[in-house]
């Protein structure tokens, strides 16, 4: 689905990404893993548009998309969620979700001035996908609410519905279960995994939480100091002495409380 060929990225500095390759597969589950600093936000900035590549380039089913900025990446499929919400706070949750949804008819002056009729079709199309999705995420007490008021995790979930409301092949979550009760953290999963299951939707997540990982997650990729690691299932990563030692600096692996 994605292909990551020699990517280097830079902010000015030394490479803080530095030669990576590795292959998202279609119809899977895949984690990035990795210590904090490791490279793997920076990789999904590379993949999404976010940051421009020092070296290297990113294909999506077989076609390079390094050129592309990140709405055309989305027009092609790529949807991607932030680890700080990047919801519209001023807008309900259901505008939110309507202003996140592909391609709105009415975005030009054409349209609205001689397709009206089409418009409101649209509109009201949107309406429902924007329903249909508060529904999925049943999140229909906070529906009318604005979004600057949501708590935490109820932005995690909106966060999620707006990636969706793009239509994605593929999703990258980026540490979508940071700092969320175990409910919601389940609840999440639960959508991620009936959504890869039923509809063949391809995630690919960072995520600190090894246990969460393992419960989501076919594979995952080790990233360390801008460099990709290794990659393997996660049991057989958990075990391997250079994940021990970058990854937990050594120390025994403590699960989220
Ligand atoms: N906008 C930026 N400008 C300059 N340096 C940055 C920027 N964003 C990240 N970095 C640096 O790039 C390196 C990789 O950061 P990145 O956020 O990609 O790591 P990460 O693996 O996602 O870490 P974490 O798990 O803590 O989120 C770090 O040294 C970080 O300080």
């Amino acid at each position: 689905m994605i292909s990551v060929e020699h990517v280097k990225v830079s902010y000015g500095g030394p490479n803080v990404v530095d030669d990576v390759s590795f292959d998202i597969p279609a119809g899977r589950i895949t984690g990035l893993i990795g210590p904090n600093g490791a490279g793997k936000t920076t990789m999904f900035n590379a993949i999404a548009g976010h940051v421009p590549l020092a070296g290297g380039r990113i294909k999506l089913e077989g076609k390079d998309i390094t050129s592309l900025k990140p709405h055309q990446r989305a027009a092609r499929g790529l949807a991607r969620t932030f680890q700080i919400p990047h919801e519209f706070s001023q807008l309900t949750v259901i505008e939110n979700f309507m202003a996140a949804a592909a391609t709105p008819i009415g975005e030009n002056v054409f349209n609205v001035i001689f397709r009206r009729g089409r418009f409101a079709e649209e509109e009201e199309k949107t309406y429902r996908a924007a329903r249909d999705m508060v529904a999925f995420l049943e999140i229909d007490q906070v529906k009318d609410e604005k979004a600057g008021n949501l708590s935490g995790g109820q932005k995690k979930l909106l966060e999620l519905g707006r990636a969706l409301m793009q239509k994605p092949k593929i999703i990258l979550l980026d540490e979508i279960g940071a700092g969320i009760n175990r409910t919601l953290l389940a609840k999440i999963s639960d959508k991620i995994l009936l959504l890869n299951k039923e509809q063949g939707l391809t995630f690919c997540l960072i995520e600190h939480d090894l246990d969460y990982v393992s419960k989501l997650c076919d594979e995952v990729i080790v990233m360390a100091q801008g460099t990709l690691l290794m990659r393997g299932a996660v049991d057989e990563v958990r075990q391997d002495a250079r994940v021990i030692e970058a990854y937990f600096g050594g120390g025994k692996y403590e699960a989220r409380p």
